[in-house]
């Protein structure tokens, strides 16, 4: 199952650097680990915003929630999900 999500990271000002750049280091890896293992198929940037789009092929509902609850900036994220289904049109 593809879904479409967006994530827009807020992270609160006085949230001390070190530890900004420890939560930072842990999305990467995870976020790479995930990657690598082809549930996270692709993440783009969007211009100007620390926000990103990213699509997940994942088994269902739940393991793309439990996968994006076990990202380090989750706390930090504002989330939408859209489920992708394939187009008539797609060759
Ligand atoms: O930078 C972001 O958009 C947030 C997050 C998602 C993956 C990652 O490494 O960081």
């Amino acid at each position: 199952m593809l879904f479409l999500v967006r994530m827009d990271v807020r992270i609160p000002h006085d949230l001390p650097l070190e530890q900004v750049n420890d939560i930072k280091a842990r999305e990467k890896a995870y976020s790479q680990e995930l990657q690598r293992d082809g549930r996270w198929q692709s993440i783009w940037r969007v211009v100007g915003e620390y926000a990103n789009y990213s699509v997940f092929d994942v088994a269902s509902n739940d393991e793309l929630h439990e996968l994006l609850q076990g990202l380090p900036l989750f706390p930090y994220m504002d989330i939408q999900v859209t489920p992708l289904a394939r187009h008539p049109s797609a060759i």
